[in-house]
């Protein structure tokens, strides 16, 4: 079986974070390993407190990893602040990970930050040349390129920026857009539009979380990257389609749609 490998912090609402990228990785019979970096306090509702895990205990997370298996990908979410950021950079650079997916998580929907600001250099400097293929929400793409971003066009020109910072390949999330949403990639060399229909859904929490770990999940099988954003996309637009309503707030996604 193939296996892949988040680096996130935990949600213990389950909707996102390591917990929805388990079970993305699962639903796509992929083996999930995990490095937690953070232990937030959180419900469909908000976060409620945040306690990082000390970066050597992230270190011996990833490194007991690689030195036991093979790693097929591995997917980078929460990493709240410049020191976590060097440790697992460097980590990732010895045991010489490939299919390396960074979603650059910066706030939570319910606005709570989950990346220092001042640590958004560090990730550009440190992980971005680590990255196949870097998945920013507008938001955080706006902060990334420092432009508005408001249209599919305004995306082209943001997502051509964030390649140019040195990073292989990008797809924008459009999410947050007031029209469909449609995603953008691009590699380089072309751009790809991932269509979707707005789904009128208020149960949308960590959409991103699932849609990055879903990528990890079609690399670690082997797919192009082409490919696996499609099938990312194609699985995300299930996973809210068949949305679950628990909790008082934004409910989670339905990572097993396909199975019941
Ligand atoms: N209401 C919706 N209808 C259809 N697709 C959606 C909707 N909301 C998000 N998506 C899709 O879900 C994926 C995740 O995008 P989104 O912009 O929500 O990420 P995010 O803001 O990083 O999520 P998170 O809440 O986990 O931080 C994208 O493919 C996006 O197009
Ligand atoms: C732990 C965690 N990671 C990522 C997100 C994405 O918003 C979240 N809400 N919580």
């Amino acid at each position: 079986m193939k296996t892949a490998l988040t680096i996130a912090g935990s949600d213990s609402g389950g909707g996102a974070g390591i917990q929805a990228d388990l079970k993305t990785f699962a639903a796509f019979q992929v083996f999930g390993l995990s490095a937690i970096t953070a232990i937030t306090a959180q419900n469909t509702m908000g976060v409620f407190a945040v306690q990082e895990v000390k970066p050597e205990i992230i270190a011996a997370q990833i490194d007991c990893l690689f030195e036991d298996m093979d790693i097929d990908a591995v997917k980078i979410g929460m990493v709240s602040d410049t020191e976590i950021i060097k440790t697992i950079s460097a980590a990732l650079k010895r045991n010489n990970a490939g299919n390396v997916v960074l979603d650059p998580v910066m706030i939570s929907k319910s606005g709570y930050k989950l990346l220092k600001p001042e640590a958004i250099e560090e990730l550009i400097r440190s992980l971005f040349p680590l990255a196949g293929v870097l998945t920013p929400n507008l938001v955080e793409a706006e902060e990334i390129t420092g432009q508005k971003i408001k249209n599919p066009d305004d995306m082209q020109t943001a997502a051509e920026k964030i390649h140019a910072m040195g990073v292989k390949a990008v797809v924008i999330k459009g999410g947050h857009l007031k029209s469909s949403p449609v995603d953008v990639f691009y590699d380089g060399s072309s751009f790809l539009s991932l269509r979707g229909e707005f789904i009128n859904s208020k149960n949308t929490h960590g959409t991103g979380c699932t849609f990055s770990s879903a990528i990890a999940a079609c690399l670690a099988q082997g797919k192009s990257l082409p490919e696996a954003v499609t099938e990312a996309k194609e699985y995300i637009t299930g996973a809210i389609q068949n949305s679950l309503d628990i909790g008082k707030g934004v409910g989670p996604t339905h990572h097993f749609y396909k199975f019941y």
